[in-house]
């Protein structure tokens, strides 16, 4: 039987790169003697991730359209001309059976031109509303993977399946004890915990609101975990000196330890990190970014809330509504345990299983 080819594309953070990888790696596990290689955009995430993980992977030259500055915008389109052109070359000569696109800068132009040579392509949405790249490319792909309801709005709907998002085996299956997790980390197990959670890139309002509640926090006898994103690191290590209630990481590799640590969860909204929590089931508050494509975050965040699985607060919020929330929560158990309850009922433990489940039947 010859052997069976895919590539996959998702990249730019961490949300498009983990589910591309959890994909590759049931594929592999399936087929073990399959070809499987990547596409990213230079210089971002996937470019270090992806080889990690023991994957080839070729990279773009593309960009995402900036939007605060036409002029940065410029080159643009040569960009995408030039990945385009790079793209068709890569997939005539690594002919692959499927291709499987998770989002990202890279997925765009891939999925486009593998539709176009007639190659199956399957595209994972992990939000619950679509971006306009995958809105597109949606029309003419085999399957789409999605975590939401409702998504008929931006799909064909004969072409959508709900799987939910692939959660890294590792935190499916973590059997990661909490005395374990506070030991890894270095808390003490007298305090109680909260886990925060900037996503994979951090986030600057999120440590911003950290650095707000750092008193109240101790006063209440709560430790913080923190994972503040690579590039707020320094600057905040500088200020926050020398304090034993706060553990600061940039980014934490060991996230099930990060989650059988917490006790409750301050987080952003992102579709990869809240398929992971539903899974965790922890107490959570949420506070998703303003910033990212037609405010997807709030989406993401308010599907947990109408289920009483998740508190949400705005940024607009922060200041007035956070401390006050988390006293509440912290105070009150039943709450919690409600919360937990809810969340739990939204776990989709076997969303990989399910994807290439769908992707089998495309093969050859
Ligand atoms: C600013 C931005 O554009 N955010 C988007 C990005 O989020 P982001 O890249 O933050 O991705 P997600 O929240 O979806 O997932 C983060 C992933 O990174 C992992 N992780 C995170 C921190 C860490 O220290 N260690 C670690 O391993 C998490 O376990 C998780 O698997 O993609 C998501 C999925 O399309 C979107 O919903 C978000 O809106």
């Amino acid at each position: 039987m010859p052997k069976k080819r895919f590539m996959v594309s998702g990249g730019g953070t961490g949300g498009h790169i983990f589910p591309a990888l959890s994909i590759a790696n049931e594929l592999k596990s399936r087929y073990p003697d399959a070809a499987i290689e990547f596409v990213g955009a230079e210089g971002r995430m996937e470019m270090d991730r992806v080889p990690k993980e023991g994957y080839k992977i070729h990279g773009l030259p593309i960009v995402g359209l900036n939007r605060s500055s036409i002029a940065a915008n410029l080159k643009f389109p040569v960009k995408l001309i030039r990945s385009v052109a790079q793209c068709r070359k890569i997939l005539k000569e690594f002919r692959p059976d499927v291709v499987i696109g998770t989002g990202g800068f890279a997925s765009g132009p891939l999925l486009y031109v593998a539709q176009r040579m007639g190659i199956p392509t399957v595209i994972q949405e992990q939000n619950s509303y679509a971006g306009i790249t995958n809105k597109r490319l949606g029309a003419k792909a085999k399957a789409i993977c999605v975590a939401y309801e409702g998504m008929e709005s931006f799909f064909p709907k004969d072409s959508i399946y709900l799987t939910g998002n692939p959660v890294r085996p590792v935190i499916v299956d973590s059997h990661a004890s909490k005395a374990d997790a506070l030991v890894y980390f270095g808390l003490n197990p007298e305090k109680k915990t909260l886990l925060v959670l900037g996503g994979s890139l951090g986030a600057r309002r999120v440590n911003e609101a950290v650095e707000q509640i750092m008193p109240w926090a101790e006063k209440a006898g709560l430790q913080i975990l923190w994972q503040c994103g690579k590039l707020y690191y320094k600057q905040l290590e500088q200020r926050i000196g020398d304090n034993p209630n706060v553990h600061l990481h940039a980014f934490i590799s060991k996230m099930e330890m990060a989650y059988a640590a917490g006790d409750i969860i301050m987080s952003r909204a992102g579709a990869g990190t809240i398929s992971e929590l539903a899974i965790v089931g922890k107490p959570t508050v949420l506070i998703p970014s303003p910033n990212v494509a037609e405010d997807h975050q709030t989406k993401n965040a308010l599907a947990l809330v109408e289920r009483k699985a998740a508190l949400l607060i705005r940024e607009s919020e922060i200041d007035e509504r956070l401390e006050a929330d988390l006293e509440r929560l912290l105070n009150d158990e039943p709450r919690r345990k409600q919360l937990s309850e809810n969340l739990k009922k939204m776990a989709i433990p076997d969303a990989t299983t399910r994807i290439v489940d769908l992707i089998e039947p495309l093969i050859g």
